[in-house]
């Protein structure tokens, strides 16, 4: 693959609601976009406006009604969530969702390290494990380290968001989706984790696409920022145009829009 070619593309993505029926709607309505490597996007856009579909649909959770869907110039449109999951991974609003409540923090971390690999790993090498476990829990800077033996629903939101953070990166997806992962954290928390995230996805070059309805966030982190409303990115900036843009702009646009 050349270099400047994309990692994934929406060509033509049309997603409807109700399809063959009288109210057939479109909520992703002739979308295109590439994705390319390194990017990291933050996605914003009124209630409603799409981001979850685009989500779901890049998942394999919605069904694509017309257009295309490549990865790597592979159309993909018709491969199951299972088999997508090998290369992208996604960190939900819930942190219930993700992590398995009754088991570790050093289980659910070992589970997911295992992901797509041969299952019969034997405790031994989780106990070899430990210590990298321990390193990536402590690079959280949110106790997540002293509670390796804790069951995953003990934990703090902040902490449950923080472990499901770092079990859809541990295998470094292609693909890293957060779909608004620090929404249900008090303020002080949501910053925190978005201060991790941000360390984690620019380290290891990560390439991720982040809902947020946090303005200041999508506008503070990342190389590049798409505005959707009515099913369609209204808004595609990056790098420098990125960095000129205000808060202002977007709540612009968000008037137009809604
Ligand atoms: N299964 C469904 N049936 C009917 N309408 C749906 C369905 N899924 C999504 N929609 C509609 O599609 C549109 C886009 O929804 P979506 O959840 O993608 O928006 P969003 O931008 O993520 O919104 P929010 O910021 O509220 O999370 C909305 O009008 C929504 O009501």
């Amino acid at each position: 693959m050349a270099q400047n070619d994309p990692l994934l593309s929406l060509k033509n993505a049309v997603v409807y609601v109700n399809q063959n029926t009288s109210s057939q709607t479109a909520i992703l309505n002739q979308l295109n976009l590439d994705i390319f490597e390194g990017d990291f996007i933050t996605v914003v856009g009124p209630n409603g406006a799409g981001k979850s579909t685009l989500f779901n649909t890049i998942a394999g959770s919605k069904i694509l009604g017309k257009g295309q869907l490549l990865h790597r110039g592979r159309s993909i449109a018709k491969e199951s969530i299972i088999k997508r999951a090998q290369f992208l991974s996604r960190v939900f609003q819930d942190p219930k969702m993700g992590t398995a409540p009754r088991m570790t923090v050093a289980e659910n971390l070992n589970l997911a390290a295992k992901r797509g690999t041969q299952r019969n790993l034997k405790l031994r090498k989780l106990k070899q494990k430990r210590s990298y476990f321990k390193e990536i829990a402590a690079s959280m800077n949110n106790g997540l380290s002293n509670k390796l033996d804790v069951a995953t629903e003990s934990l703090s939101g902040g902490q449950r968001q923080a472990l499901s953070f770092l079990m859809a990166i541990i295998k470094r997806p292609e693909l890293l989706l957060l779909d608004e992962h620090t929404a249900a954290l008090d303020p002080k928390t949501s910053a925190q984790l978005m201060i991790q995230t941000n360390k984690n996805i620019t380290e290891q070059k990560l390439t991720c696409l982040m809902i947020t309805h946090h303005l200041d966030d999508a506008l503070k982190y990342g190389n590049r920022l798409l505005v959707l409303g009515k099913g369609q990115i209204v808004l595609d900036v990056r790098d420098e145009q990125k960095k000129s843009l205000t808060k202002e702009n977007i709540l612009e646009l968000f008037d137009k829009i809604s």
